[in-house]
């Protein structure tokens, strides 16, 4: 069966409450495409006006980030079981910007997408090498490296309905994005490491997106390769530009 493109906002830090509301209005009737999903992953204090704004359409709301325990003392953080009580559906989950900044390593992650799968959350499982890494020929070793570790105790079940993002960091907020062909190699490599892991079903199923500086004039291309199931996109997901990257055929 052919897997169902997933295109996916990453706000980061943008946008106050009242900016993100007027943004999905903005929006609203430039997204409609019922043959790809559509997700707007919105900073934790967007996450409730934008569900409120998006009732009725066929936007589904991500968070950026949630913490693994179930409650309790940890000053800042958010539940799993908050994020679903507000209607969110998906989790970015191990994004390049939190392993760096926010030193997030491999093993808070893996308890992470435990609990986003135990809440009934879709993990949006991010990778990708540095620079430094694609240059030194690691690359498919890094990101196996990430997913073993990341994906350890997860179930095929699980796997086949996640979605796991393939982001070169070089390419991120730099204007500079992977050639269709760098992009598909390495999203074959992820669905190859899959199928090591677990069986050929299993990575049949689950969907890779790429993100780096995709945008309205490069979505198509990128988003033609047959191991690329959609987009995790930055910067223009602020814009009308997103609405092209939705109906990018
Ligand atoms: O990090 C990204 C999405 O998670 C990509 O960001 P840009 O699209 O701004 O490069």
């Amino acid at each position: 069966m052919a897997r169902k493109k997933i295109i996916a906002g990453n706000w980061k830090m943008n946008k106050t409450p009242s900016e993100a509301v007027a943004l999905v209005n903005e929006l609203k009737d430039l997204v409609k495409n019922d043959e790809v999903d559509v997700v707007y992953c919105v900073p934790a204090i967007d996450i409730v006006p934008v569900v409120e704004a998006t009732k009725g359409t066929n936007v589904e709301v991500g968070a950026e980030n949630m913490y693994f325990e179930e409650s309790g003392a940890y000053t800042g953080e958010i539940s799993a079981a908050m994020l679903v009580d507000a209607g969110v559906k998906y989790v970015i989950i191990g994004h390049s910007e939190r392993r760096d900044y926010f030193k997030e390593c491999d093993c808070l992650l893996n308890k992470k997408v435990k609990k986003a799968f135990e809440a009934g959350l879709t993990p949006i499982l991010c990778c990708g090498e540095s620079l430094e890494q694609r240059e030194m020929g690691v690359t498919m070793d890094w990101i196996r490296l990430q997913i073993k570790s990341d994906l350890a105790g997860i179930t095929a079940d699980q796997v086949k309905s996640m979605v796991i993002a393939y982001e070169p960091i070089w390419a991120i907020g730099t204007g500079k994005t992977a050639t269709s062909d760098q992009a598909q190699e390495v999203c074959k490599g992820i669905r190859d490491c899959v199928a090591e892991m677990y069986d050929e079903a299993t990575a049949e199923a689950v969907r890779i997106q790429y993100g780096g500086s995709m945008n309205a004039g490069n979505a198509a291309e990128l988003l033609a390769k047959p191991d690329i199931d959609g987009g995790l996109v930055g910067g223009a997901s602020l814009k009308a530009d997103f609405g092209k990257i939705v109906n990018y055929k």
